[in-house]
């Protein structure tokens, strides 16, 4: 299994002047001692899809923090689009979707799509353009007057992807967007993020714990691993595009599959789900 700081597809893309992400040498020690992260090295280019996978603790929403200049590394350089964190997160680089769907109950779905153009004092007709745009682009145009609590939880996770493509952010980071749904929803939402991946050409980096949706979804797989929190190995995955239910039928499927189940195990990451 190739490493992820010797890998040679790495150290090419680390010369490649379009990596829209380049981490280099970052640890992050919390200030009890704790080692969430050492010495990360990943260069990400422009319209890849991204997946960290690893069990708990691995240090895969730290990563994704360091990246969206919520935290700030103890050492190393993270330069996203070229600028620092800080100035990406200024220049509104990204959308965030989280693991809930943190929508708002008082607002209905276009409003809460609408929020963040508010706060960013976009004029008001672009708001409500661009939100109608985002619900047609996740399929909820015909819910647009309905509140969070009338609509399902793959549909608030809906909700706040196009929530989090409303300003058009290059970059999308997804921590474990679909963790808490049923199988089904899973599979489903996994399908259309897909569809909004190629119709974008948006660049996501994606947390789960699940193998076979890294393996559907992604163009690489970054495996982590816990104790301390490190990057494992970074498999590419070679599936053809477009992906359909068939792909997750195919040998190169389970092949890639048992590829990230052996590179989790070696570094005793067991927890993960199948
Ligand atoms: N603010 C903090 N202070 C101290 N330790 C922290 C803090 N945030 C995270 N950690 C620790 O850092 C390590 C990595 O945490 P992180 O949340 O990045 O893991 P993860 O891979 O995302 O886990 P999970 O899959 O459970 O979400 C863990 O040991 C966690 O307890």
């Amino acid at each position: 299994m190739m490493q992820a700081n010797t890998s040679p597809e790495l150290s090419a893309k680390g010369s490649n002047a379009a990596a829209i992400v380049s981490v280099q040498g970052v640890s992050m020690v919390f200030p009890n001692g704790t080692v969430a992260l050492k010495d990360a090295n990943l260069e990400i280019a422009q319209g890849e899809f991204i997946s960290l996978i690893g069990p708990s603790g691995c240090g895969k929403t730290t990563l994704l923090r360091l990246l969206a200049d919520l935290i700030q590394p103890s050492s190393g350089t993270i330069r996203i689009g070229g600028k620092s964190p800080e100035e990406a997160r200024k220049a509104r680089a990204y959308g965030y979707v989280f693991q809930a769907p943190t929508l708002m109950e008082w607002r209905n779905v276009l409003s809460n799509v609408m929020l963040p153009l508010e706060v960013m004092n976009f004029p008001v007709q672009e708001r409500r353009a661009r939100a109608e745009r985002m619900l047609a682009l996740v399929g909820l145009e015909k819910f647009a007057r309905h509140y969070p609590w009338q609509l399902s939880g793959g549909m608030q996770q809906r909700v706040s992807i196009a929530r989090a493509l409303a300003f058009d952010p290059q970059l999308l980071f997804m921590d474990e967007p679909f963790g808490a749904l049923d199988e089904i929803t899973r599979e489903n939402l996994n399908l259309e993020l897909l569809r909004l991946w190629r119709e974008t050409g948006k660049t996501i980096i994606f947390v789960t714990h699940s193998i076979p949706e890294a393996v559907f979804l992604s163009t690489r797989i970054v495996v982590m691993t816990p104790r301390p929190g490190k990057i494992e190995t970074v498999i590419p995955v070679d599936l053809p595009q477009p992906r359909t239910f068939e792909t997750r039928e195919t040998t190169r499927f389970f092949e890639l599959a048992t590829a990230v189940r052996e590179a989790l195990r070696k570094g005793h990451g067991y927890e993960v789900t199948e």
